[in-house]
């Protein structure tokens, strides 16, 4: 049989790591398909001479790939949302099917992108979107469908754990290991996307959509970065028996569904507390599997390309089946999505970190234990530090039972107005996941 043609957009890490592993696999890619897959055109910006591109169309204007008639899928691989949708959006409207790394596009335009692609009977696949290489969206999404799925969990931005792991092994700054996950191609273009969590929210919104069947929703996420984090509260809770890691939560409850993006503390002993680097894991508790923990290589030019590849495969087995049959975008049937809401961050629950900067002053201990327990606040267990000598002030760490994040609004409010209290109160979730 002819091969299948495809059309690279976008030269760049995930792009040249495609291009790549389909040359050196190829034998075994096209024994897997069914037939053999051709990359026919590639467009990109600038000539990339470590590329063996013989052969092959090159363009610099990705549209001739959406609309070149020899080509059946259209490879996204050049980040953003705004040339992206159109150039999506245009393959689509030829009848192309696609595949993409692109987590921004699809959490926040995902739904017209499919809505799209079913009145044109093609597919959209994504993959390499969430968790790099691991194959998340296919366990989710195929292999839990038996579940109601109560939670996911998971350290979902590279970039940003990589940073974590770094500072606290080896006390690197900040700054010298985002440089260093820029140089590795770990981070987006803009690597605020990153540390500000809004990479993160990006996978979240994915991943809980095809958990808990209902529209992509980017903009109700509750998103918190990791540039905060002081290497005070890393070793507090450290103390505590606790890692800080960044984590993605998405919740169902009877109320609505929990989506939150945020640093967050985790039993040191839990196997997702011990996930380091670039590494990311996702665990997801359904009613019937329990909880299932996947991980990888969370980001990087060839665990990507696993992804998309993985996906192409998937397209080229499918591309000829009836529409109606196929696995759908979201998991769940398009007429069956729910309007269970999102919760606004006040209304989710989890425990609660909270360090407070005491004055040595007789009797503060007592004011914030009635604050908390007027309420209904309960105290898991204390930590007070020696009196700080350059400021005299007493460092004193609480973790707290799970509780509505309202609650610990109004008693921050009420500890920061204390005369005893110095500053802000630091303020870090919680989350046991059992
Ligand atoms: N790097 C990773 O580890 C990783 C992992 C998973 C997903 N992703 C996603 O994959 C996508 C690509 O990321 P990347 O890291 O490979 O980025 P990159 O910047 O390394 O590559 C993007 C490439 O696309 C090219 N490009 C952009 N606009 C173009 C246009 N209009 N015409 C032609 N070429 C154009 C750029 O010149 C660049 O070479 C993004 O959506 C990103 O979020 C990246
Ligand atoms: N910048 C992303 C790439 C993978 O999606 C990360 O660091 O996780
Ligand atoms: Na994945």
């Amino acid at each position: 049989m002819n091969p299948v043609k495809v059309g690279i957009c976008g030269l760049g890490t995930v792009g040249g790591g495609t291009f790549n592993v389909l040359q050196r696999n190829a034998e075994e890619i096209a024994r897997r398909a069914g037939r053999g897959i051709e990359v026919a055109q590639i467009a990109m910006r600038t000539p990339k001479p470590q590329f063996q591109t013989t052969g092959i169309a090159i363009t610099n204007d990705v549209f001739e790939v959406a609309t070149n008639p020899e080509i059946d899928i259209v490879i996204e691989l050049m980040g953003g949302y705004t040339v992206a949708r159109e150039l999506v959006l245009k393959a689509i409207e030829n009848g192309k099917h696609v595949v993409t790394a692109n987590k921004a596009l699809i959490a926040v335009h995902g739904n017209e992108i499919f809505a799209k692609a079913r009145e044109k009977g093609v597919i959209v696949a994504f993959e390499a979107a969430v968790a790099g290489g691991i194959p998340v969206i296919k366990a989710i999404r195929e292999g839990l469908s038996a579940n109601r799925i109560n939670w996911v969990a998971g350290i979902i931005n590279g970039t940003g754990n990589f940073i974590l792991t770094e500072m606290r092994e080896k006390g690197r700054t900040f700054e010298d290991v985002l440089a260093e996950a820029q140089a590795l191609g770990y981070a987006e273009v803009d690597p605020t996307f990153d540390v500000e969590g809004i990479d993160a929210a990006h996978k979240l919104t994915i991943l809980a959509s095809i958990a808990f069947g209902i529209p992509l929703q980017f903009d109700k996420a509750y998103t918190e970065g990791i540039t905060k984090l002081t290497t005070a509260d890393v070793n507090y809770a450290e103390a505590l028996g606790y890692r800080i890691k960044h984590l993605g939560v998405a919740r169902s409850t009877a109320a609505g569904i929990e989506l939150r993006v945020h640093p967050t503390l985790i039993p040191a002993d839990r196997l997702i507390a011990n996930v380091n680097g670039v590494m990311n894991a996702v665990m997801v508790n359904g009613d019937a599997a329990g909880s299932t923990l996947f991980y990888g290589a969370g980001a990087g030019m060839e665990p990507t390309a696993s992804s998309v590849i993985a996906d192409l495969v998937d397209v080229v087995r499918a591309m000829t089946s009836d529409p109606e049959n196929r696995v759908p975008h979201l998991a769940f049937q398009p007429d069956s999505l729910s309007a269970h809401p999102i919760l606004p961050i006040e209304a989710c629950e989890s425990a609660y970190y909270l360090r407070i900067q005491a004055k040595d002053h007789p009797g503060v201990l007592a004011q914030v234990a009635s604050i908390l327990s007027e309420r209904g606040i309960n105290i898991e267990s204390i930590m007070q530090k020696e009196v700080e000598e350059h400021d005299g002030l007493v460092p004193m760490i609480l973790l707290t039972h799970r509780v509505v994040e309202q609650r610990i609004n109004d008693a921050i409010a009420a500890l920061e107005a204390l005369a005893g209290v110095n500053g802000p109160v630091v303020r870090i979730r919680v989350e046991h996941l059992n």
